[in-house]
């Protein structure tokens, strides 16, 4: 690290201020030398920078500008931590490999939220620190140029405005034998992420009738259309096959996420087909919760995306209930 000049704070007067000691491009460690004094504090230390060295603070600022992508924004350096934050409300998506990446390079540090958290505008999303006081230029130059290659480390991508299509199965509820509560809540967890609803269709147990609701949905112009009910074991659980019957392929059956063990994952084109079963209805977080935002912010679920989702998929069932600040879909499952 550069040189450390420590000087008598008893002879600092205000003219010596200006002099040699505090000239431009080297740094005081204290900003308020009469705090200092105070305090009883006998020295005051101003470090003298060395080529290819960079301050803590300047180091900090250039970390997080180069690790934040779209819809994030920097605070100013506080002891070299940057913060990031998010412009706008949306999914946050991180470059996991490139996070690994920069927290293996000495002497900096780059934490973050979960991949594909909810976030709101202004939420927090990450912290950047240097370690020690000065960072060799040749440390964030590698740090720039592996974020360079990953484009940037993190970014929000606001949700798209979906269309839904809501299917509630259950002869039950389709002969008016029970009132309707899927369709409430299921309603006003899309209004939550902006998406709208532009169909409500109730079916009964006929695999038929659900997969014709199903392709009647998508002719209306649905992008994500959500079955409810009917996904268990009992021989009039026939969402499964309703679903397969509209010609939607099943992507999987069965999500190791608890509650949602029952979920369906299925896609007619670039239309997605989720059967939802009853726990979505009795539970205020369930494995909807995980897919649905990955759903609303443009991507397309993968097997793989519903095989990982196991490493945090077990829901503690707090009462009340404190998703998403809480492990419920945090572990390997989106990565
Ligand atoms: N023997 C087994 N039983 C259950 C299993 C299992 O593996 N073996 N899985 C359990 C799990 S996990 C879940 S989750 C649920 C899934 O239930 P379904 O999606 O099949 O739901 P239904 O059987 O259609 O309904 C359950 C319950 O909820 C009422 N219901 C359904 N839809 C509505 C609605 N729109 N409005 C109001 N109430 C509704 C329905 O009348 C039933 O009482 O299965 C477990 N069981
Ligand atoms: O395991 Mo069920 O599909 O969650 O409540």
């Amino acid at each position: 690290m550069g040189k450390i000049l420590s000087h008598d704070i008893t002879k600092i007067v205000k003219d010596e201020f200006k002099g040699p000691a505090f000239k431009k491009g080297h740094i005081i460690q204290t900003q308020d030398i009469e705090e200092f004094l105070k305090l009883g504090k006998e020295h005051v230390y101003v470090l003298e920078l060395e080529g290819g060295e960079i301050h803590e603070d300047e180091a900090g600022s250039r970390l997080a500008r180069a690790a934040a992508g779209a819809g994030v924004r920097c605070s100013q350096p506080k002891e070299s931590r940057v913060n990031l934050f998010a412009e706008c409300a949306g999914l946050l998506k991180i470059n996991l490999d490139a996070l690994d990446a920069i927290n293996d390079l000495p002497d900096v540090i780059l934490s973050t939220l979960p991949n594909h958290s909810v976030v709101k505008e202004g939420d927090m999303l990450a912290g950047t620190k240097v370690i020690p006081l000065v960072i060799k230029e040749e440390i964030l130059a590698q740090a720039e140029r592996i974020i360079n290659k990953a484009g940037n480390i993190l970014q929000v991508v606001p949700f798209l405005e979906k269309k839904v299509g809501l299917i509630v199965t259950g002869s039950e509820v389709y002969k008016g034998r029970i009132t309707d509560t899927f369709g409430p809540v299921l309603s006003e967890k899309m209004a939550s992420y902006g998406a709208t609803v532009i169909e409500l269709a109730y079916a009964p147990d006929d695999a038929q009738v659900i997969a014709e609701k199903i392709n009647h949905a998508i002719e209306k112009g649905a992008d994500i259309i959500l079955v409810s009910g009917g996904m268990s074991v009992d021989p009039d659980d026939v969402t499964p096959l309703g679903i397969r019957n509209s010609g939607a392929e099943i992507i999987k059956y069965g999500a190791p996420a608890l509650p949602g063990a029952m979920f369906l994952m299925a896609y007619k084109g670039d239309v997605a087909v989720l059967g939802i079963p009853a726990c979505g209805m009795y539970f205020r977080t369930t494995v909807l919760d995980l897919v649905l935002p990955r759903l609303l912010a443009g991507d397309r679920i993968s097997r793989r995306d519903i095989v990982k989702l196991a490493h945090g998929g077990l829901c503690r069932a707090c009462s009340p209930c404190h998703y998403p600040n809480c492990t419920f879909g945090i572990g390997d499952s989106w990565n």
